[in-house]
């Protein structure tokens, strides 16, 4: 199901809050971002450690921060670059929409249909209890599916446009999961970019 038109949307769920812009960026903004952020990173490819086995992470990620805290997820411990200019832009503008400060943002590169974000929650300790995370989407739109933990009709679905934001609010990360999935389709690159407030 599709649940939101080209409108901002502001999503009460059980257990959840999320508040989606489609139109956060400007077309020509959301393109130079793109482009600068594709060029600029140093981009990170780290194994994984599921069930004992070890593999790729199937897609690319850059971690950026205020210090040089760690954050570790999935057995992977990144190590923080410093914000660049336009990162730093990037940051205020999300901070002033959102209210909210942030300090560290992680970066995820989803080269084709073969790269993806398995169901999972951030749910680290260092986020806080009910965390606000802000992901804006840059490149091939796909598909950002949440599904509640145990609620099993609470399943849904947002095309994460290009140049778009998406905050996820309240107890989300507590009682649901989200994913980016593989696809078959021939589709394009796309970058994201979530920031998160790491308190030490
Ligand atoms: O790519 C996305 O939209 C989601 C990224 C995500 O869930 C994460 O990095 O934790
Ligand atoms: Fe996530």
């Amino acid at each position: 199901m599709d649940l939101f038109s080209s409108e901002k949307q502001h999503l009460i769920l059980p257990n959840a809050e999320l508040i989606y812009v489609p139109d956060f960026f400007k077309i020509q903004e959301a393109n130079y971002y793109f482009n600068a952020i594709n060029k600029q990173t140093q981009w990170q490819h780290d194994d994984i450690t599921v069930f004992g086995k070890t593999y790729k992470q199937p897609r690319l990620t850059a971690l950026f921060g205020d210090t040089n805290q760690p954050y570790s997820y999935s057995n992977i411990t990144m190590y923080p670059k410093a914000f660049t200019p336009i990162l730093n832009v990037i940051k205020e503008k999300v901070e002033d929409f959102s209210n909210e400060k942030f300090n560290t943002l992680l970066i995820n590169l989803y080269r084709d249909g073969n790269d993806s974000n398995g169901w999972h929650a951030d749910n680290e300790k260092e986020l806080g209890i009910n965390p606000v995370i802000a992901s804006i989407s840059l490149g091939e739109e796909r598909p950002f599916q949440f599904k509640h933990r145990t609620l099993k009709t609470e399943k849904h679905k947002i095309n994460l446009k290009h140049g778009s934001l998406l905050l996820m609010k309240g107890e989300m990360q507590h009682f649901w999961l989200h994913q980016i999935a593989k696809t078959k389709r021939k589709i394009q690159p796309r970058i994201n970019l979530t920031f998160r407030k790491l308190f030490k």
